[in-house]
């Protein structure tokens, strides 16, 4: 066993080619030291060295009879060093091969410039050292337990894979705005949408059924199979659920947090935890669903934890993590429900679940039905109702929408979607009914049960008792039952029904098994069912949580869930309490209780008594709905009584609709006395639309009405449709709208022609809904607005809008920002510029306009006695664009404001304007920064204050 000759040099300049270094033993002796202090895993050399027959299993054992691990090495080190060059190097190859263990001498090897020889590359060294093993068990379990969707209990048909698509995720800042998609799941972990840079978790909320869950177990999967190209070595993954189930006393470590409550290390847990203490950015953190933290304790008191061997309450150590209090520069992906505030200094970037687009619901249908005429037919069906298809943006929805959908067709033939308006309530039912006709056939006494009153009344016992313990769980927000609770309800044979299924995630917390429903929203579903099927509820009982879901703003605590994160002064409520469940609840007692499910009910209740309940009900809605209106905040604006909605009025229209009482619909719309409803940021969805529509058809006068930065899409403006005719001001800013609602709107609004004002900013409109617009403009002929900026409008389009422009004599203002229709479509609104009649404000900023776009509209304006405002901040206008603008104010009296911010003007093109200046009087400035300005000194410019220059 000779190696190499020659002398070590320990300290030589790396060559990463070198194939003959100085002697191994020589470096070790001169090393030894450092080695001994820095080898922290003696037990994966001695693996190495055995199976590689350096060692026999005598000299391992001689070593291993050391009991300090300094000792050990030492040992090591000298056997290895009598044994030869070989050796020696072998064991430098190991802590080179196995960087994990050996990070510490990492630097060592680079300082050294270790390379190995051929000899040593054919060498194998398995990796024993327990982080890379621990790691790897992650991974293992990971892969294992994320394959499947595990909502429900038929494992066999959900596999992650044939069934996850991705869905709509949006950045947006701390006020709801949009900042971009994210393409892909690894991007949540990289600096772009970042709205705090000391914010360590990235926070991801979305409605309920969105797909929260189903995101994150993509993201597991992604990493265990090494696809969510992260450097990470650890991924811990926890329910906030799960925190509900400690006790108010109960403390632990985060040692025990990571490893008991999640994957245990089967190696040194020590010199792993060990490990993620010094590396903590090598350890990704998902939490789950952290509206569903229920805690009766307050935080407050517990002192905040120093180190990160200290014992606490698993919340505060959940805190610590997110805060980064522990575990700094670790990443954190935490999902809650729209309307849930974190603290908003922990949070890195806010994404938005939207849920599927048209093209995700395409592929989800394909991947769901793989039948290609059965997906054709209800690719149809989707097609023909625009309700429908909002409902099944919602992942959740689609998913009870297809399965339902699936089973009934198997059970008869000719089972059709419904093609007219459905609701919540009604899939709801359909999926219940689905499970329990799902059970019936397995069971012995299989009977086919044809009406869904039927279905319901064969099992009105066990719906009883199912639908009393998920009252019970809502009203103290408890979402995980215990065996005994369960047991207590339910028999065995009840289980088997599947709508409740057990879970390991909790089993840290007791011995016996843990349930929980398969969805949160049907425990909603069926807490409600128990409020209409119990003769005995009282009024009170009934509409309990309506009342706990008062209007924001008259609970301001509920703005921080965290009681460490809140202020002193609102503790006593309950500080994780979300009340999204419970706006559910509602939801669907307004829904049971309608006049259609009056029938469908008679099985399972007496009449009198859903009629006593429906009336309560509807007195309430009334009342409630006349308070909420009373103390919305409402500003007067020339023409307008405008309204600011807020969130819970949204609510509060999804409970009308679901109630599908024409009589209610009137009712509420007598009550709105304002005459423009702004609905802004208030997370309407596309079937949103649906139930604002039920609402607004009813009023007798026109409204404006605002939904900008909401999520209604193509499908909500198709829903929108039987209130077009009311409608002066329609603005859909910010709300995913493509060429196919472009349409719709073009269709309707000018069946009408009572249009006003059109907001489209921001959507994903290209030149083909730019001639929708364009009939828009032309069929609209009070038309005064036009907002339709940072959209897909090329030349084409431009030019489109630009003719119809040039015919109305109504436009007043047009915001065209961001789009892309350059020279051509610059000249476009040239030629509409040329004495038009009425264009006052125009933006065509930020279009790719240059030299010959520019001077063409300076020309134009030559002819205009009507533009006050134009704005050409940010395209490629020069200097000779500049003095054609200002020859064209030696004539034009009427531009008053004229921005050419950073474009690409010289000091030369800002001194044309010197000389006109003296004699144009009207206009008021000309803003000129962010161009190559530089004045000489004396500075000309500084004489004329309306050129904004800096
Ligand atoms: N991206 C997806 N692709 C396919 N199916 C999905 C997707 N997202 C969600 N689903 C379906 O919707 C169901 C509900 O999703 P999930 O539980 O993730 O919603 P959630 O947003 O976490 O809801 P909640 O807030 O009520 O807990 C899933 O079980 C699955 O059937």
């Amino acid at each position: 066993m000779e190696g190499p000759g020659g002398r070590a040099k320990p300290n030589a300049r790396p060559d990463p080619h070198r194939s003959r270094p100085g002697s191994y033993v020589q470096l070790l002796k001169v090393n030894r030291e450092r080695l001994v202090s820095q080898v922290k895993n003696a037990q994966c050399l001695l693996d190495n060295l055995i199976q590689n027959e350096y060692f026999s299993n005598e000299d391992a054992e001689i070593a291993s009879q050391f009991h300090t691990r300094a000792d050990k090495v030492r040992k090591i080190m000298d056997q290895v060093q009598s044994k030869g060059e070989e050796a020696s190097e072998y064991f430098i190859y190991i802590l080179e091969k196995v960087p994990d263990a050996y990070f510490d001498l990492q630097p060592w090897l680079k300082e050294i410039g270790y390379h190995p020889s051929p000899q040593m590359q054919n060498k194998s060294v398995v990796n024993t050292d327990p982080v890379s093993q621990y790691s790897e068990k992650i991974r293992h379990e990971l892969c294992r337990d994320s394959k499947y969707i595990t909502s429900y209990s038929e494992k066999e048909e959900m596999l992650l894979q044939e069934t996850y698509i991705d869905s709509l995720m949006e950045l947006v800042s701390d006020a709801n705005e949009n900042m971009g998609v994210v393409k892909c799941l690894g991007d949540l972990f990289d600096d772009n949408g970042v709205i705090n840079a000391e914010g360590e978790t990235v926070f991801i909320f979305g409605d309920a059924g969105v797909g929260k869950t189903v995101l994150l177990q993509k993201i597991q999967n992604l990493w265990a199979r090494k696809e969510l190209f992260t450097d990470a070595k650890f991924f811990f993954r926890f329910k906030c659920r799960t925190f509900s189930c400690f006790k108010k006393k109960e403390t632990m470590s985060l040692k025990d947090l990571l490893f008991k409550y999640n994957c245990f290390p089967d190696g040194d847990q020590e010199d792993v935890f060990r490990y993620i203490l010094r590396f903590p950015h090598t350890a990704i953190f998902t939490f789950d669903g952290f509206d569903e933290i229920h805690s009766d304790f307050d935080v407050t008191r517990i002192p905040e934890i120093s180190s990160p061997f200290d014992s606490t309450h698993p919340v505060v150590l959940l805190m610590h993590l997110l805060s980064g209090k522990l575990l700094e520069r670790s990443r954190k992906v935490l999902t809650a429900r729209t309307g849930t505030q974190v603290q908003k200094n922990i949070v890195r970037k806010r994404v938005m679940l939207r849920g599927f687009t048209s093209e995700n619901l395409q592929k989800y249908t394909k991947k769901f039905f793989k039948d290609e005429i059965f997906e054709q037919l209800v690719l149809n069906h989707l097609g023909a109702n625009p309700n429908l298809c909002s409902l099944c943006s919602v992942p959740l929805f689609c998913w009870i929408i297809f399965k339902s959908y699936k089973h009934f067709h198997s059970m008869y033939d000719s089972y059709q979607l419904p093609k007219c308006a459905i609701t919540l309530t009604d899939i709801f039912l359909l999926i219940v009914e689905v499970y329990i006709n799902r059970s019936m056939k397995t069971s012995p006494l299989r009977r086919r049960t044809k009406s869904q009153a039927e279905t319901f009344g064969a099992c009105k016992d066990v719906l009883f008792a199912l639908s009393r313990l998920a009252h019970n769980g809502i009203e103290k927000s408890h979402f995980v039952f215990g065996q005994d609770e369960v047991s207590f309800f339910l028999s065995d044979q009840d289980l088997q029904l599947g709508f409740l299924r057990t879970v390991d995630e909790y089993t840290g917390c007791a011995d016996e098994s843990t349930y929980e429903f398969f969805h949160l929203t049907l425990q909603s579903f069926l807490a409600a069912f128990f409020l209409v099927l119990d003769e005995n509820a009282s009024t009170f009982e009934m509409l309990k949580f309506f009342n706990q879901c008062s209007i924001p703003g008259t609970r301001q605590s509920s703005l921080y869930p965290i009681p460490c994160f809140r202020d002193r002064n609102t503790k006593k409520e309950d500080p994780f309490r979300n009340n999204e469940h419970l706006q559910f609840v509602n939801l669907f007692l307004c829904g049971l209780l309608s006049k259609p499910k009056e029938s469908f009910l008679r099985h399972l209740v007496s009449t009198i008594t859903i009629k006593k309940k429906r009336k309560v009900l509807r007195q309430y809605l009334f009342r409630g709905v006349k308070l909420h209106l009373k103390i919305l905040p409402r500003t007067k604006e020339g023409e307008f009584n405008r309204v600011q909605a807020m969130p819970n009025f949204i609510w509060m229209l999804r409970c009308i609709s679901e109630t599908q009482s024409q009589k209610v619909g009137k009712l509420v719309a007598r009550g709105i006395c304002a005459n423009y409803i702004k609905l802004t940021f208030c997370n309407a969805h596309s079937a949103d639309c649906s139930a604002l529509s039920f609402v607004i058809c009813h009023l007798r006068k026109r409204l404006a009405l605002e939904l900008d930065n909401n999520n209604i899409n193509d499908y909500g403006v198709k829903q929108l449709i039987p209130c077009f005719s009311k409608l002066t001001v329609v603005r859909l800013s910010v709300n995913q709208i493509t060429d196919l609602g472009v349409k719709v709107l073009s269709e309707e609004l000018t069946k009408y022609n009572i249009l006003t004002f059109l907001g489209l900013y921001n959507n994903l409109i290209t030149d083909v809904g730019a001639k929708y617009v364009s009939d828009i403009i032309e069929g609209c002929t009070k038309l005064k607005y036009l907002k339709i900026g940072c959209n897909k409008i090329t030349s084409e389009g431009g030019k489109c809008l630009a003719h119809a422009i040039q015919k109305s004599k109504s436009i007043f203002d047009i915001g065209m920002w961001g789009n892309k229709i350059g020279d051509e479509g610059a000249k476009a609104f040239a030629d509409a510029l040329r004495n038009h009649p009425s264009l006052t404000n125009l933006s065509l900023a930020c279009n790719g306009i240059s030299t010959e776009g520019g001077e063409s509209i300076a020309e134009a304006l030559q002819h205009n006695t009507s533009l006050r405002i134009l704005w050409l901040t940010e395209n490629k206008l020069n200097d000779e664009v500049a003095e054609r603008f200002a020859e064209m104010l030696k004539i034009n009296r009427t531009l008053k404001n004229l921005w050419l911010i950073r474009n690409e003007i010289t000091f030369d093109g800002a001194l044309s304007f010197l000389e006109v200046l003296k004699e144009n009087t009207a206009i008021e400035e000309i803003c000129l920064h962010g161009n190559q300005i530089r004045p000489p000194d004396p500075n000309p410019l500084e004489e004329e204050t309306r050129i904004i220059y800096y």
